[in-house]
This record gives structure tokens, C-alpha cells and sequence, in this order.
């Protein structure tokens, strides 16, 4: 594999490598011409006291040792672009090839993992091909010359240094197993760490919510141990791999002096001879040692070689096939008799059918998991379905060119990450060679170009770490001017207001609105109070489309859209968001308040206080002692349950119109799981304090509340 990767880089790089070539030329001739020269030093010019035979000797040594110092210089540098084109070679290639992948290889491969690949393994390639080139070319071709050399000047001593140099390379042979698995083991950990350390800055809300700086902390040190402990291994074994080769060569030296000075004293050589001898041969000792040195090089990029390997052999899912130009759509989408699963075998859509006209606005909504993103994610083809197809106009969609597509469509998901740049720079990813002119008007249709105006730095204001220093709503507006640039024939929205506190969300969806009326927008939202302006609604459970039609007309249908209407239905908002109401009305749906008259219902829905949560916030653990019972007028929850081994797993997720705790408005007992926010909550609180005396006075609403709670644990 090595050797593959070397030659293609002698091949892409010619002129470099010639340059490199003809310094190890060059040193070459300056190594061994010096050290034959003590022949002639001493025996022509130093014994017969010739000074003019001295001054050629010194003048041809002092020439060559300039032209080897000037090639040598000339050889660095290209070393330095070679290394530098070879790191950018192969991180450009890794890149390209990360781009065309889906969500399986983002699951197999954690971030950290990935940033090891680029930020170590390249360059443990990067230096062994710069060794082979170099130093690997110098001490192969200086011992087969120096070899050769001393055979002709004295064969039998020389037999005798080629056999003994195979102790330079028995350390090579016993620990070469040793340094790959430590090598293989130590890029395992560091790759876990730089997950670790990238969920923390991810997560940091969450693992300060749950209040897991500990665990993560002792989580990190335990890897760190780890790398620590087998980095001193693997520099051990590797320091050894470099040191023992030089035991090898003094052994050899003191074994070639004793019978080179025997063959001396026996007058088969002269004093000349056997001194240049000697130098031939200290030469040729440090270029097998210079061998030696290198191999370790070359076993760092073998385990490194093969982890790019495992990366680079990932083959994507969504594959550029065909090379039609898919035309400008304007009829429908549709998804026919599609199947998929993220987990094989564990289909999320089957034998799955669904047409969307391309006209005016049309909402996916369903229950939590049903398969709303997933739809999405299919008609901007993310991933492929595995049996069926996803047509644009009746034309396969993997028959066409991706950019076709996507040229013709925009896109603004929930959570829209703003690059590090300005506000300009954000906007025009949607079209690299926008204009001014253009960038203004997505901005104004986006109804952010007036706060931007606003700005100091106008379009120049900076976007600090993924969009800190700008509001929600200016964020997803930014996403939505990024998204209009293009001017799509249909625009995607994949809950993308639903994370923004009610007025903003109001607002933003005011201009999706108005937006609608010159282009196709399919939005997936679980908030129905938006779907309901749309022009038809489409209701997805489990992987099924159940009902679609529009508002009013679902609202009859009497099935699972009016049951979430109904849920969601009944609060009423402050203006600012920051407050709200429950309707007694909607209290008779909740079955434990069912049947429990008008009066004592207002009275109860009185009781209820408004509570913000920011996303990310604990509700309440898992075994405080419950108290309040719970009604989420706006947002989404998520229910953990951890195990006695302290692992947590969602159990499910609430949103809009459903309520948790009402155990709590009955006993004081412990919470049988946690309660943390996904997205900014509005919560209507209801505490056992305030609801106890008037259970206590209306004796129905207690027997009422015993008897569903009863059914219920
Ligand atoms: N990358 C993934 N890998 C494995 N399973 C996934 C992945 N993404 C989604 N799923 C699963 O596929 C199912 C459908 O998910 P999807 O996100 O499409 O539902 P949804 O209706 O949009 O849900 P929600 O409203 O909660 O976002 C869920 O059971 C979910 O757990």
C-alpha cells in the first residue's frame, strides 16, 4: 500500500522528485569520494610529501562539498512542497470523499475519530514518503555503491560486514509487531478523545443540565490514561526500533577493525587502503543504520495508511448516477411504493406512497417519529430509498444531476448552522457569485434586511460561533434569505420555526406565508396552528400516510389530525409569548377531568401559572418528590428514564398540547423518570398546593382524578 502511495507521488510530481533525486545523486558521490580519497590522501599525496597532488585532492573534495551543499538546500525545498502537496492531496481527497457520504458513515465514524484521520494519520504518510524519498533513497543506494566498493577493494572483508549487518535489522524483525498494535491502539484512543472533547463543546447544555462534568471528566481522563500509558509504550518500542540498530553497528565496526588491522599488519593492504576502507565502511554502517531509523516511519504509516483505507473504501449511498438535467419542475413530487430504513432491516417507510402538487403551501405534520423528516429528507435525496423511487414530474430523481436538483430547490431545517463569516458571507452560500443587489433582496423577502440595517456592520456584521450573537429568529431568517437566493421553485422547511419563542415564530411564519404565494413550499411542522393556513395538510403516522386534505375539511374527518388539533387547541398566548392560558374547555379532554363541571374547570384553569424554559432545562428529575403537574402550551419535551447503572434513554417525546405529572396532583411521590426541554417551553404548571383544597371541595373532580390514576399505574 506504501509503495502504491509512493509511486504516485514520484508520478504527480516529476520535477520534484528529480530535484530530490539529484541531491541524493550528488551527496552520494561527496560521501564516498571522501572517503576513498584517504587512499590517495595518504598513500599519493601525505607519504610522498606531494603538496600539488594534496591541493587537487582538497580542491575536487572542497567543489564537490559545495555543488552537495546547494543540491542539498534545492532537495529540502522540495521535500517541503512535495510534503505539502501530499498533506493537501490527501486531506482535499478524505474531504471530498466525507462530502459525498450520508447518515451511515456519520454514524460509523464519530467527529473526533475523523479529525484524527486528517490531523495525524496524513501526516505519519505525509513523513514516511518523505523519508523513503530522502533518507529511505540515500542509505539504500549509498549501501549498494559503498557495498560494491569495498567488495572491489577487499571482498572477503566485505562478505564478512554484509553478513553481520543483518544485526541492524533483528530489532526491526522483533518488535515490528509490537509498534503497529501499540501504533493501531494509541489512534483508537485519540480518535475517542477528539469525540470527547467535541461532544462536550456540543453538549456542554446538556451535560450541565444532568450535571455530568464528572462523568464526562473522568470519562476523558480515563482515555487520556490510556494514550498516556500506551504512548509510553509505543515511544519505547519505537526509541528501541531506532537504538538497538546502533549496538549492531559498533559490533560490526570493532569486528571489521580487528581483521582490517590483521590484514594490515600481513602487508595485504596499505595504511591508505585500510583507512579508506574504514571510512567506505563507517559510511555504508550509517546509511544501513539510516535504514533502520526509517522502518519505524513506515510502520506509523501502515496503521495509518489502513485507517484512511477503512474511511476512503466507505462507499456513499447517494451516488451521482445519472447526468440528466432534471427540468424545471412544475407539476409534482411524488414518493412511489417507497421503502426505507436507517437500520437494516428496520423499515421506517414501507411500500410508502405520496403525491404533492407543486403549488402553494402544503404541511407533512403526524406524531413525533412518524416519518415526517425522513419524507423530507428522501425528495432532497439525502439518501435513497431501498426499494421505489422519488420523482420530480414523473422523472427518477437519481437519474438526474444532484446540483440539478438542488439548484432548484431551497432548503432551511430547524436547527440552521451559520458558518463562522459575515452575515454576506452566510447569505451567499445559497449562491457563491450573488450581487449585492441580490443578497438585499432574499434579505428583504426573508424580512431580515431591515434589522440587518440596523447593524453597525451592516451585511459585514460577523457571525460568531455558529450564530451566538444573533437572535433565533434573525438566525432562521438568515437561513431563509440563504435558501431564497437562488430563487427555488420549491422551498423545503423542515420545522424551521418550531424552536422560536411564539412572536418570532409568528412573524417568520407570516413571511413563509406571504412566500407561498410565489412559490411551492413543503414544510414539515408538528405545530398545527401554521399547518392549518396551508392549502392542504398531509398527516403521517407510523410510516403511513393517514389522512391529507385541507384544514377544515381533516377537521371533519373526525381521525388522528382532529385528535392533535384538539390537543393543541385551547391555549391562549400573550402577545409577547412569554405567557399563557389554558381553556377549561380543554381541560374536559384531559381524561382525569373528564365529566368534572364548567365551574370547577375555570376554577382549576385559573390555578395554572406559566413557566419559560429554555431548551435544554431539567423539568424535574427522575426522584424529586412530585409536586406540579404539567401542560406544555408550547414546545418539546423529552422523557429519560435512567437505569440503576446511571445510563439514560429516551423514553418519549411530548410536545405541544400534551401534559406529564398529573400523578402529582394526587400523591407526593417520587418521578418515576426526568423531564428535560427540547426546544424553548412554555409550561402551564398546575401545583398540588394550589389543587388540593378544591379537590377538596368538589368531591368529583377527586373521585374522577382517583379513578383514571388508578387505571393508569
Ligand atoms: N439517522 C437515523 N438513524 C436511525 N434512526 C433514525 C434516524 N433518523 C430518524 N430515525 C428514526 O426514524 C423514525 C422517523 O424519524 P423522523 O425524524 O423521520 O420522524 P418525524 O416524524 O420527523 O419525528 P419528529 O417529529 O419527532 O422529528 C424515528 O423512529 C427515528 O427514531
Amino acid at each position: 500500500m506504501l509503495w502504491k502511495t509512493i509511486v504516485a507521488s514520484v508520478r504527480s510530481s516529476p520535477f520534484f522528485i528529480s530535484v530530490i533525486v539529484f541531491g541524493v545523486l550528488i551527496d552520494l558521490l561527496f560521501r564516498y569520494l571522501s572517503s576513498l580519497s584517504y587512499k590517495y590522501l595518504i598513500d599519493k599525496a601525505l607519504l610522498p610529501r606531494d603538496i600539488e597532488a594534496l591541493a587537487i585532492i582538497v580542491g575536487i573534495l572542497v567543489a564537490i562539498g559545495l555543488l552537495n551543499v546547494i543540491t542539498g538546500i534545492s532537495s529540502d525545498y522540495a521535500k517541503a512542497r512535495l510534503g505539502a502537496k501530499l498533506l493537501f492531496d490527501y486531506r482535499i481527497a478524505l474531504f471530498r470523499h466525507m462530502q459525498a457520504q450520508s447518515h451511515r458513515f456519520y454514524e460509523r465514524f464519530q467527529v473526533g475519530d475523523l479529525l484524527a484521520r486528517y490531523s495525524d494519520d496524513i501526516p505519519e504518510i505525509q513523513a514516511a514518503v518523505l523519508q523513503a524519498l530522502g533518507a529511505g533513497l540515500l542509505s539504500v543506494s549509498s549501501v549498494a555503491i559503498g557495498l560494491g566498493i569495498l567488495f572491489t577493494m577487499e571482498w572477503k572483508l566485505t562478505l564478512l560486514a554484509f553478513g553481520g549487518s543483518i544485526l541492524l535489522f533483528v530489532p526491526y524483525r522483533m518488535l515490528k509487531s509490537r509498534s503497529l498494535a501499540l501504533a493501531d491502539t494509541y489512534y483508537v484512543h485519540l480518535g475517542k478523545f477528539n469525540g470527547s472533547v467535541d461532544e462536550n463543546m456540543k453538549a456542554y447544555r446538556v451535560i450541565r443540565v444532568f450535571d455530568l462534568r464528572q462523568s464526562m471528566l473522568a470519562k476523558v481522563e480515563g482515555i487520556l490514561r490510556t494514550m498516556a500509558s500506551v504512548g509510553v509504550k509505543r515511544n519505547f518500542v519505537d526509541a528501541n526500533l531506532n537504538r538497538l540498530p546502533l549496538l549492531g553497528v559498533s559490533i560490526l565496526t570493532a569486528i571489521i577493525l580487528a581483521y582490517g588491522s590483521y590484514l594490515t599488519f600481513d602487508g595485504r593492504l596499505t595504511v591508505g587502503e585500510f583507512i579508506a576502507y574504514n571510512s567506505v565502511f563507517a559510511t555504508v554502517g550509517q546509511s544501513m543504520y539510516g535504514i533502520a531509523t526509517i522502518l519505524p516511519y513506515f510502520l506509523a504509516a501502515k496503521t495509518s495508511l489502513q485507517r484512511l483505507h477503512q474511511v476512503m473504501e466507505w462507499k456513499p449511498e447517494v451516488t451521482e448516477r445519472g447526468d440528466k438535467e432534471l427540468p424545471t419542475v412544475h407539476s409534482h413530487i411524488e414518493l412511489r411504493d417507497v421503502t426505507f430504513a436507517y437500520v437494516p432491516g428496520e423499515p421506517i417507510l414501507q411500500h410508502f406512497d405520496l403525491s404533492i402538487p407543486l403549488s402553494g403551501y402544503t404541511s407533512i405534520v403526524g406524531t413525533s417519529g412518524s416519518g415526517k423528516s425522513t419524507v423530507l429528507q428522501l425528495m432532497l435525496r439525502f439518501a435513497d430509498p431501498e426499494s421505489g423511487a422519488v420523482k420530480y414530474d414523473g422523472q427518477d430523481i437519481r437519474e438526474a444531476r444532484y446540483a440539478s436538483l438542488l439548484g432548484q430547490v431551497g432548503i432551511v431545517f430547524q436547527d440552521s448552522i451559520l458558518f463562522h463569516g459575515s452575515i454576506r458571507d452566510n447569505i451567499s452560500i445559497g449562491k457563491l457569485d450573488a450581487t449585492d443587489e441580490e443578497i438585499e433582496e432574499a434579505a428583504r423577502a426573508a424580512g431580515i434586511h431591515e434589522t440587518i440595517a440596523t447593524f453597525q456592520d451592516g451585511y459585514h456584521t460577523i457571525v460568531r460561533n455558529h450564530g451566538d450573537n444573533l437572535s433565533g429568529g434573525q438566525r432562521q431568517r438568515i437561513a431563509l434569505a440563504r435558501a431564497l437566493l437562488r430563487k427555488p421553485n420549491i422551498l423545503f422547511l423542515d420545522e424551521a420555526t418550531s424552536a422560536l419563542d411564539p412572536d418570532t415564530e409568528q412573524s417568520v411564519n407570516e413571511t413563509i406565508l406571504s412566500l407561498s404565494r410565489s412559490k411551492t413550499i413543503i414544510s414539515v411542522t408538528h405545530r398545527l396552528a401554521y399547518a392549518a393556513m396551508s392549502d392542504r395538510i398531509i398527516v403521517l403516522d407510523k410510516g403511513k400516510v393517514t389522512e391529507s386534505g385541507p384544514h377544515e375539511q381533516l377537521l371533519e374527518h373526525n381521525g388522528l389530525y382532529r385528535r392533535m388539533w384538539e390537543k393543541q387547541k385551547g391555549f391562549v398566548l400573550s402577545r409577547g409569548g412569554g405567557s399563557a392560558q389554558v381553556q377549561a374547555e380543554r381541560l374536559s379532554g384531559l381524561p382525569f377531568f373528564q365529566g368534572i363541571e364548567q365551574g370547577a374547570l375555570d376554577q382549576i384553569s385559573r390555578l395554572f401559572v406559566a413557566e419559560k424554559f429554555e431548551a435544554g432545562t431539567t423539568v424535574f428529575e427522575q426522584g424529586d418528590q412530585g409536586d406540579t403537574f404539567y401542560l406544555i402550551a408550547r414546545g418539546r419535551v423529552e422523557i429519560v428514564k435512567s437505569s440503576d447503572s446511571g445510563e439514560r434513554s429516551r423514553v418519549a417525546v411530548l410536545e405541544d398540547g400534551d401534559h406529564f405529572g398529573e400523578i402529582a396532583l394526587m400523591q407526593h411521590i417520587p418521578r418515576t423518570a426526568s423531564v428535560v426541554t427540547l426546544t424553548p417551553c412554555l409550561l402551564l404548571s398546575l401545583s398540588y398546593d394550589h389543587f388540593h383544597p378544591l379537590m377538596m371541595n368538589y368531591s368529583s373532580i377527586r373521585e374522577a382524578l382517583e379513578a383514571t390514576l388508578k387505571t393508569r399505574m
